[in-house]
Formats: structure tokens, sequence, C-alpha cells
């Protein structure tokens, strides 16, 4: 029988079916020297690898900024905010073109989203982020994500990707996150000014110890390893393993998606499913009641499936949609809780018919179901 940190551990990546792939600033822009283009092309290749063994992979790529900057003829980083946006703005057209190029080699489309953090912790945001993703991965496209740079200014200030490379893990529920950097992986002080650092191969997500050899800021005045250590410890709650490592070694995205020790792997330190289910289930306040038929009881319970709105009998409470419902049987006793697809009163206008009349009674159709089963945990 496999122990837990083996099920948590390399070998939780070779059975991995959906990965967030972050590529750093540092990395992609050599240093700061502009797009390494021969560089994207590489990983291009090697996240198609994945995609043909049925892999799915979302890529977050930083590089705006350093993109925007050889574009406007700019030698050195702009301090002033409103000129970093202004970066990031022209250089986000040449990044998504560059992405795009590779990926066509290969026959495959790319998607640009660009996203906030708040984005993510606003409720109907993240429910909307949620379904056009899930949507686009479904039909195998690559979504190539970036922060949205013109309407923030402490992330581009910071310039954080880490973090959000571990809130889209969280939303898509990804097996694994990978924090490509120009760095082996986490060592145990900065090798850039320790040459004598090792590098840790191993550790828990939550090791207070870890950040504190992650230190402080990068070179190019970004997060450095804190931010990616933090973004493990986010990743984790949703069941995901990190691993931080070097986008210059060889294959590196399929090595590792092989089991193979490279770079440092953070574990969380629950088995996945029962890790997204305390993390799905400590998100929110519940704001309403959906009292279900038996036939709905017994689908969820046994099938893990998603609540029609034809197995709802009435519905209670004031809610919008995205918020946490609580779902019981007639009896009143809980049956499950989950982020519902539409607001109390369309609800309750759906409650008790088919799918297929949602367009009929509301005009429009923001899903089939009242609760996707990824959004419900049975209780
Ligand atoms: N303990 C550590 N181990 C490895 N790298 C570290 C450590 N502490 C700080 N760093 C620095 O973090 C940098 C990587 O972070 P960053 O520049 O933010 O990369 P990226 O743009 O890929 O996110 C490295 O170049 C390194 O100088
Ligand atoms: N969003 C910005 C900056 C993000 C960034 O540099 O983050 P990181 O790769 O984590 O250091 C860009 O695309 O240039």
């Amino acid at each position: 029988m496999e122990s837990n940190e083996q099920i948590l551990g390399r070998s939780a990546l070779s059975r991995a079916r959906r990965v967030v792939v972050k590529i750093g600033s540092a990395l992609l822009t050599n240093d700061g020297r502009g797009l390494d283009e021969p560089a994207i092309g590489g990983w291009v290749d090697q996240i198609a690898a994945l995609h043909q063994q049925g892999i799915e992979v979302v890529l977050v790529s930083s590089g705006a900024v350093a993109a925007g900057m050889v574009r406007l003829g700019w030698q050195v980083r702009p301090s002033a905010v409103h000129e970093l946006q202004a970066a990031a703005a022209v250089g986000q057209n040449g990044l998504t073109q560059c992405y795009e190029q590779h990926f066509a080699r290969h026959g495959m489309l790319t998607a640009q989203i660009l996203l906030t953090h708040d984005d993510l912790s606003n409720r109907k945001r993240y429910l909307n982020a949620l379904s056009a993703l899930r949507t686009l991965v479904e039909m195998r496209v690559v979504p190539v994500i970036n922060e949205n740079d013109t309407v923030v200014t402490d992330e581009i200030r910071f310039g954080d990707n880490d973090t959000l490379g571990a809130l889209v893990a969280n939303l898509l529920e990804a097996d694994a996150l990978l924090l490509l950097t120009d760095q082996e992986g986490l060592f145990d002080a900065d090798p850039r000014h320790n040459p004598n650092a090792q590098m840790i191969a191993e550790g828990r997500a939550d090791d207070p110890r870890l950040a504190a050899v992650a230190g402080s800021g990068g070179a190019l005045g970004r997060g450095g390893m804190s931010t990616k250590v933090r973004a493990a410890q986010l990743a984790a709650r949703s069941g995901a393993v990190t691993v931080i490592a070097s986008g210059r070694q060889p294959d590196v995205i399929n090595r590792i998606m092989a089991g193979e020790a490279l770079g440092t792997l953070l574990r969380p330190d629950q088995v996945p499913m029962a890790a997204r289910k305390r993390w799905l289930a400590g998100q929110l306040q519940v704001r309403g009641t959906l009292v279900l038929d038996a036939g709905a009881v017994k689908v969820l319970r046994d099938k893990g499936s998603s609540l029609l709105a034809v197995g709802v009998r009435s519905v209670q409470g004031s809610f919008k949609r995205g918020d946490m419902v609580v779902c019981v049987d007639e009896q009143g006793a809980s049956v499950a809780k989950g982020l519902v697809n539409y607001g109390a009163d369309e609800a309750r206008q759906l409650a008790g018919q088919p799918s297929h009349q949602i367009e009929a009674i509301l005009g429009y159709v923001e899903a089939h179901e009242l609760i996707h089963r990824d959004n419900l945990v049975v209780i």
C-alpha cells in the first residue's frame, strides 16, 4: 500500500490529469532581456506533448512588461506603476502572439485570459471565470493566463504571478502546479548570493521553515521564492502538489510530470479529494437552502451528480449566483453544500422544471445545472 507521502509526492504527478504551468518573468525574459522566444517554443512543445497524453494544461505566463519594454524601445524597467501598465498592455499582445504561433505549429488553439486576484475572490466572477476556463479546457484549447495589469497596481508592483497560478489551480482543482523559474528549485539560501546554498528536494507546503529560507524578492524586484512558497500553500488547500523547477532543464515539464525528481516538490498535507472538499466547504457562509426531492438526494449521494432544477422542491433564503447554499432532504436533513449557478429568484422559478425549459422560463441559460458537481460537496 502507498503511504500518504507517496500519494501526495512525486507519484501524484505521474497520475495528474490537470496541471497549471506558470512561467515566470525571470525565466521568460532571460533575466530581463526581452522575451526568450526560442525557449517559449520549447515549453510549448512540451505542453503539446502532455496534451497528446490527454493531460489538461493551463498556462499562466508572465512577461508582458518585458515584451512591452522591447517593443517600446525602453532599456530600463520603469518603476512608475502607470508606465509598467502601459508596457504590459503593449507587451501582452506580443506575448499572446508568440504563444499562439508556437501552439499553432501543433495544430492547437490558445485563449488569452486576463485576471486579477479580486476576480477570483468575488463569487460571481469566480464562477464566470470557472465556467469559461472549464469550457476552454474541455474544448482542448490552452488558456494562457496573465494578470490584468491595466486594472491592478499591487500585483504589477510586486510582479507576482505565483499567487495567480495557485488561485487558478484552486479554481480548476488542478492536481499540480509547476512554477518554472530561473533557479533549479528552492534553496536553503538565495543561490545568487550564497554559492554554498543547497537545494531542498522535497517538503510540506505548509512547513514554516520553508517560508524562512525563501526570504524576500527576486533580482528583478519580483516576488522571488517567498511568493512561490506561499503559492504552494494556497495550491495545497485544494490538494495540488507544487513543483518549483528550472525552466532551462531540458524537457523539464514532461520529466516532472513523469515523476522524475527534478526541482523542489512541495506537497499538501491531505489527500486531494479531502483537501478539495474542505476547501470548498470552508469557502463561504451559507446563504440559502434548496429542498430536494428523494430522487435528487439519491443521485447526489450515490452518483456524485450535479444538481438539476427538476429535483428541487422549494427554495429558501435570498442568495445570488455564486453563493454557497445548503441542500436538504424533505425532512430537513443536510445532504450537500455547493455554489449555486442562479440567484434565489431565478432558482424559485426553475424549481421542479427540466433543464431544457430554463431558456423558456428565464430567457437565458447561465448553466444547465443548478449546482455543478465540481462545486458540490456531499455532507
Ligand atoms: N531560497 C532561495 N532559493 C532559490 N532562489 C531564491 C531564494 N531566495 C531568493 N531567491 C531568488 O528568487 C529568484 C526567482 O524569483 P523571481 O525573480 O520572482 O522569479 P520568477 O520571475 O520566475 O517568478 C531567483 O533568481 C533567486 O535569486
Ligand atoms: N504580469 C506582469 C508581471 C508578473 C510577474 O512578473 O510575475 P513573476 O513571474 O511571478 O515574477 C507581466 O506579465 O509582466
